[in-house]
């Protein structure tokens, strides 16, 4: 699932869930541990088969989550180590109520779950993180500050593996005339819903970076100009086929203009960038909302 779409209050709040889980967890485990070596009677809903529901945890988690979040990997394994963690946790404390001594097999593997359940957590938590503070919250393209790491590093790997990227500029057509008409606000919706279909239908290992205002980089792993090529057309005719829904009332369309580059692992990324930037501005001169390849002399 793209976390693109979560909006910036969600994502808060489902940070801080997560901080409370930890919390949370923590303070149970200590009770256990406690219940364990002290030898007491333990809380009943620790025995339930549904007790990993039960817990303030299982309560947010499987309640009152953003209906987004549900399909992301990560949070569906997170689920999945809690339930094991709390399933594992009931046969400890069914051995301590059975007078038995704890198995040091069964021990180890609860220990084991719940390392496992906080590594998920703390894995969720820095992804969430990395959308709030590193995507722009208008329109969840990477901001333009990961671009020369990204590329830096792509770098690298195409020297070693041989495998070619290309890097793409598209820039909005027009743009300025849907805010001059319609207005700003109107003019951030059409924004953010093109740069949503962009993200939609691109491959997920491509990226989409907000290089200026309304101008994005796009960084297509794996590909080679002609398969690049296709799939810039490919976009390029979704956006144009696509209307902009503002409040059931105005539709609004839009076309892109695209430029497109190899990225070349000798010449510093700036460069490439240049050259993709170049392209563009050749599909701007031929008339907007085309693709172009960028070749010397441009
Ligand atoms: N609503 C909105 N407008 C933006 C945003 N960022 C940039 N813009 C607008 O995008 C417009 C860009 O205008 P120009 O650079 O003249 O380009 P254009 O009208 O798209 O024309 P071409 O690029 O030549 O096709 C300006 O009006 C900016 O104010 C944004 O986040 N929200």
């Amino acid at each position: 699932m793209a976390l693109y779409d979560v909006t910036r209050d969600e994502l808060q709040g489902i940070l801080a869930q997560l901080e409370q889980a930890l919390y949370n967890h923590q303070q149970w485990h200590a009770a256990l541990i406690r219940t364990l070596v002290c030898n007491l009677p333990g809380d009943r809903h620790d025995l339930n088969p549904e007790a990993h529901q039960e817990c303030r945890f299982g309560q947010w988690y499987y309640g009152k989550v953003p209906e987004k979040l549900r399909n992301h990997a990560g949070f569906i394994a997170m689920g999945e180590e809690h339930r094991r963690m709390h399933q594992l946790a009931a046969t400890l404390l069914m051995e301590a109520r059975a007078g038995k001594t704890v198995a040091t097999f069964d021990f180890d593997n609860f220990a084991n779950a719940l390392d496992r359940l906080r590594l998920e957590i703390a894995a969720l938590e820095r992804e969430l993180e990395d959308s709030l503070y590193n995507h722009d919250s208008l329109t969840g393209a990477i901001t333009r500050f990961g671009i020369l790491p990204t590329l830096r590093e792509q770098q690298e790997l195409i020297k070693r593996e041989t495998q070619l990227c290309c890097i793409a500029m598209m820039d909005l057509d027009n743009f300025k005339a849907v805010n001059d008409l319609h207005g700003h606000l109107v003019g951030d919706q059409v924004l953010a819903a093109t740069v949503h279909y962009v993200i939609e239908h691109l491959r997920p290992y491509d990226k989409v970076f907000r290089y200026g205002g309304e101008e994005f980089l796009l960084f297509l792993q794996h590909t080679e100009l002609a398969l690049g090529y296709d799939m810039l057309e490919r976009l390029r005719e979704g956006l144009a086929a696509m209307s902009v829904d503002i409040d059931g009332q105005t539709e609004v369309r839009i076309t892109a203009s695209f430029g497109l580059a190899l990225l070349d692992s000798e010449a510093p990324v700036e460069t490439s960038i240049d050259r993709a930037d170049k392209a563009m501005y050749a599909a701007k001169s031929a008339g907007r909302n085309c693709v172009r390849i960028w070749e010397a002399g441009m």
